[in-house]
């Protein structure tokens, strides 16, 4: 089918005579006599193009497109004029109309121009439905970033999220490490199964085992009943180990089965009972170089390590800083419900300081300027990103997304982005997007 038309016209013979035309061009036409019921069957999600007589009893063609441009300003309105309209018909298409044509027209003048409007339509429609998906999916994975190492590490996520394998997610204190997690969790096949989070520098000493392990009935003080660790708690779902370089060495032991055998044995029980988890756990530390002090098994290390995810520090991100500022201000501006003027220069100054603290420090350093505890001063104007940097944003967003519509096909990614082929693989390139990653 070549596409939808609404088609207005008050002359019986000319309107049969047009409808079987449009037909036999392979269009499916809805025909009307008058404008009214026309506009009655118009809506906002209407996929297709109008075509209206302008002299019509009652409302005529122009109020017919004006009455459409207040539905959709983009729906294409063809109008067909007779003689001595061309004036108007040319004033109309200053206010938007699609196209005009003069009757009597040709009829490959016709289908052409109707074609053309069609096509128009499609992309719109396309093109609303994939910025919806995108403020979706950006609303569902908030790791911020447009550098090319975090659109690669959010290839990378997507990856091995569907791959349901454990993962070391490694780097610096506050890279976000424990936001990665969750959303290898998140976007995988365990996503509707707990997600269990346990910080091994936390855990209370002494009570660590039975917290992760869980213990059986009357094998510990004070407690008859079994109790169910958080290995179990987890299973089914994902076990986040977070800081496992602290983990004490005893336990490294106990946990190095659970990941082997993929079974738990709770203190006090005679057998172990199986677990199906997904283990992943984040390390700030160079676990070789802990291994190599003696203070973490290197089996442990070798079981952990078959999939390793590195999250880069703030200062290798370039002007990943200013979006990542400008979010957090905007997320403090309205939990706090405060306005605040930053001073001339914030942006030179956020791209020098070089966040040993990373993205917590830059998130907590955002929040104190907008309680005014720090830089903050009246009467000027906030720093923005640059343009530069907030357009890749945008851009690394519309292409992921596109290649994640269609599961990594190019030409039908393309085809979305209403691209030419070229510009698609010169900002692929730019932008470090690894289309293969996309593939199903
Ligand atoms: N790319 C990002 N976009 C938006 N928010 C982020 C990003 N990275 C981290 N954050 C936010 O920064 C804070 C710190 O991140 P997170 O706790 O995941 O870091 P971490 O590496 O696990 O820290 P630690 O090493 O101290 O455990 C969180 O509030 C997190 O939501």
């Amino acid at each position: 089918m070549t596409g939808t038309l609404l088609f207005v016209e008050d002359d019986d013979a000319l309107r049969t005579a047009t409808v079987q035309l449009l037909e036999l061009a392979g269009f499916d036409v809805t025909a009307f006599a008058d404008a009214e019921s026309a506009l009655a069957a118009v809506t906002p999600d209407f996929a297709g193009a109008v075509v209206t007589d302008i002299r019509m009893a009652r409302m005529d063609g122009l109020e017919l497109a004006a009455a459409i441009r207040g539905v959709d300003a983009e729906i294409p309105v063809i109008l067909v004029t007779g003689h001595g309209d061309v004036p108007m018909a040319v004033a109309a298409l200053r206010d938007g109309a699609f196209d005009f044509l003069a009757k009597p027209f040709a009829a490959d003048h016709l289908v052409a121009s109707l074609t053309r409007a069609v096509e128009r339509r499609r992309l719109v429609l396309d093109n609303r439905a994939l910025r919806a998906a995108m403020a979706a999916a950006e609303a569902d994975s908030p790791l911020i970033g447009a550098s090319p190492a975090m659109v690669r590490l959010r290839a990378s996520i997507r990856q091995l999220a569907g791959a349901d394998l454990d993962v070391l997610v490694e780097g610096e204190t506050g890279t976000g490490k424990e936001l990665v997690s969750v959303l290898l969790h998140r976007q995988g096949p365990r996503r509707a199964r707990p997600f269990v989070a346990v910080n091994c520098a936390a855990l209370p000493e002494g009570l660590a085992e039975i917290e992760l392990f869980g213990h059986a009935a009357d094998s510990v003080p004070h407690s008859r009943l079994a109790r169910d660790g958080r290995i179990v708690a987890s299973s089914g779902g994902t076990l986040l180990l977070d800081e496992v370089d602290s983990m004490p060495l005893a336990m490294q032991a106990r946990l190095l089965r659970v990941l082997e055998e993929r079974e738990v044995q709770p203190i006090g029980a005679d057998r172990p009972q199986p677990v199906n988890l997904r283990v992943v756990a984040t390390s700030k530390s160079d676990l070789s170089a802990l291994v190599e002090q003696g203070r973490f098994r290197a089996d442990l290390l070798y079981r952990l390590s078959t999939v390793r995810l590195r999250v880069p520090p703030v200062r290798e991100r370039g002007d990943d800083v200013l979006l990542l500022f400008a979010a957090f201000v905007a997320e403090a501006r309205a939990e706090l419900g405060r306005e605040v003027r930053l001073p001339d220069g914030a942006a030179d100054r956020l791209r020098t300081h070089d966040w040993p603290g990373n993205v917590r420090e830059l998130r907590n350093h955002a929040f104190a300027v907008v309680l005014g505890m720090e830089g903050a001063t009246q009467g000027e104007a906030a720093p923005l990103p640059p343009l530069a940097a907030r357009v890749a944003a945008f851009e690394a967003g519309a292409i992921e997304e596109a290649l994640r519509r269609t599961g990594g096909q190019v030409t039908r990614a393309i085809d979305l982005l209403g691209l030419p082929r070229k510009t698609f693989y010169d900002k692929v390139n730019r932008l470090g997007i690894d289309v293969a990653s996309f593939r199903r």
